[in-house]
């Protein structure tokens, strides 16, 4: 079924999303929905997403890519278009693809080797017209951006790793956004350097943690 009709996942989103404070253009949403629907029905990129994962794309994996949004969003200017923004390790487009949808004056770079996945997310830019987003198909290391305002990932490696790839990339005051489980985290609970707010996502057990460190060097 097209997330375009699927009520019951939209009502989740769209609750957790008013859970936090947040609601969403109906265009913004109907953007989202499309992403979803690409994500899950595209083959010839080979394997995208599981069988399982894309049963609840909305309220697991969409509602999880806008939580730098619901928690960041507001203290960003989303009016100045010189706020850069890289991801590592897009994949299929999670987190940056609902990011850049829900953020249209921010510009976005989805930093991806993968040549499938690069194909596939340069197919999902120009099908949704995302002017503000840039498809980098290298490895974040050799991608030649720097000076960022944000580097975000998730599901790349452990968050010492994460933090070490994106340092060198981030301009001074820049920020370094991951989403993570918390249990995966907890060891950083107590460090002033790092800053964690910890969430849940609809019918979802776990509890995650949206976990950003400030770049004063
Ligand atoms: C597990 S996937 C996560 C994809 C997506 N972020 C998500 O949450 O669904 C990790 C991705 O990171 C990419 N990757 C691995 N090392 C990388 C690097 N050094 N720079 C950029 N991407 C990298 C892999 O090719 C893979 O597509």
């Amino acid at each position: 079924m097209s997330y375009r009709t699927n009520k019951a996942q939209q009502d989740l989103l769209n609750q957790f999303l008013s859970g936090h404070g947040v609601q969403l253009s109906e265009e913004t949403l109907d953007k989202l929905y499309q992403f979803a629907d690409l994500v899950v029905d595209t083959k010839e990129y080979g394997n995208l997403i599981s069988a399982k994962d894309s049963e609840k794309f909305l309220s697991r994996h969409i509602a999880d890519s806008l939580v730098p949004f619901v928690f960041l969003g507001k203290t960003l200017s989303t009016q100045d278009d010189t706020v850069r923004w890289a991801d590592m390790g897009a994949g299929a487009g999670c987190p940056v693809f609902p990011l850049a949808i829900a953020m249209p004056n921010v510009q976005f770079y989805a930093v991806e080797p993968r040549h499938m996945r690069v194909n596939f997310m340069q197919m999902v830019k120009e099908k949704l017209h995302l002017d503000n987003l840039t498809v980098v198909g290298k490895r974040f290391e050799t991608s030649g951006l720097t000076d960022l305002d944000f580097i975000s990932c998730r599901a790349l490696s452990t968050f010492e790793n994460d933090w070490e790839r994106a340092q060198a990339g981030l301009k001074r005051g820049g920020v370094f956004v991951t989403l993570k489980s918390f249990n995966n985290i907890a060891h950083l609970e107590n460090d002033p350097k790092v800053h964690i707010q910890k969430y849940e996502l609809p019918e979802e057990e776990q509890v995650y943690a949206l976990v950003t460190r400030g770049n004063n060097e």
